[in-house]
């Protein structure tokens, strides 16, 4: 159980966007350290509440607060001190290699180095790849070298959006084991978006957010049930209890 005392990201009553707000006045805390999965159908806003953190989205109005501290009041240079941001997808037209990739991260000294990186991706099982390139992986590989991106940042809080999408169901779990491990060895937060409902049993906090509004926020076994699976969705959702886990079924028989 996390300690919901302890808040590392809260919003309160902002309005976010980019021309103009798309998030239209939400609330909510992220407790640490957690891994805390953010939820929602597409187009509700999960990206750009991860881009609010790291100032790339624009807080309207408002709080929004990382560690206590206004947003607007860090600047973008403070930022690697407190966060670190990985994207859905990273696209290159440069041959960079897997080390290039991990090294174009910011900690708070500056760049990380080649040792750091080498050793990220070595925690993450994956220094065999660290000559490869990143354009010619698989994307399995792709999301380890993106977390190893991120956490080589030594950042209190990592980012990662939809770090599980189109992984094969081992690699799905591997990152999910990989996503627990980072959080209970360092202490850190760890706030994923994405789709999946596996990562978010396996998560400390649930948020789900449906046209920019929380619909529930909390632990796994208080929002992953067909009520807030249904309504969050539009579509019918039974969550069953199978030997004390959780299956979900779309019901499409009545
Ligand atoms: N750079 C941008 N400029 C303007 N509007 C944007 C931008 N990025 C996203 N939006 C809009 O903000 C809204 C929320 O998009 P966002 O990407 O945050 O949703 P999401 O929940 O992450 O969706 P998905 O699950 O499909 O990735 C959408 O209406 C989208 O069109």
């Amino acid at each position: 159980m996390v300690a919901v005392s302890n808040y590392v990201v809260r919003f309160v009553n902002a309005r976010i966007g980019y021309d103009e707000p798309v998030i239209k006045d939400i609330t909510l805390s992220i407790p640490r350290p957690s891994l805390t999965t953010i939820l929602g159908p597409n187009g509700s806003g999960k990206t750009t509440l991860l881009r609010a953190i790291i100032k790339y989205a624009k807080v309207f109005g408002g709080y929004a607060y990382i560690d206590g501290r206004e947003i607007s009041e860090l600047s973008i240079g403070d930022l690697p001190k407190y966060v670190s941001y990985s994207p859905a997808e990273i696209y290159s037209q440069m041959a960079l290699t897997v080390l290039d990739v991990v090294m174009s991260s910011r900690n708070s000294g500056g760049w990380v180095s080649r040792d750091e990186a080498i050793a990220t991706l070595r925690y993450l099982g994956v220094g065999n790849i660290v000559g490869k390139r990143f354009d010619e992986l698989s994307t399995g590989q792709k999301r380890l070298t993106l977390i190893a991106r991120a956490l080589s940042s030594k950042a209190p809080l990592l980012l990662l959006d939809e770090p599980t999408s189109n992984l094969d169901l081992g690699n799905k779990y591997r990152v999910i084991l990989i996503l627990r491990r980072v959080v209970s060895d360092r202490g850190i937060t760890v706030i994923a978006t994405g789709h999946d409902i596996d990562l978010a049993l396996a998560s400390d906090w649930v948020v789900a957010i449906r046209d920019g509004e929380v619909m529930a926020m909390g632990a796994p076994g208080d929002i992953i049930n067909s009520k807030v699976l249904s309504e969050l969705y539009g579509i019918d959702v039974e969550v069953l209890e199978v030997n004390g886990y959780r299956l979900i079924h779309v019901r499409n028989d009545r």
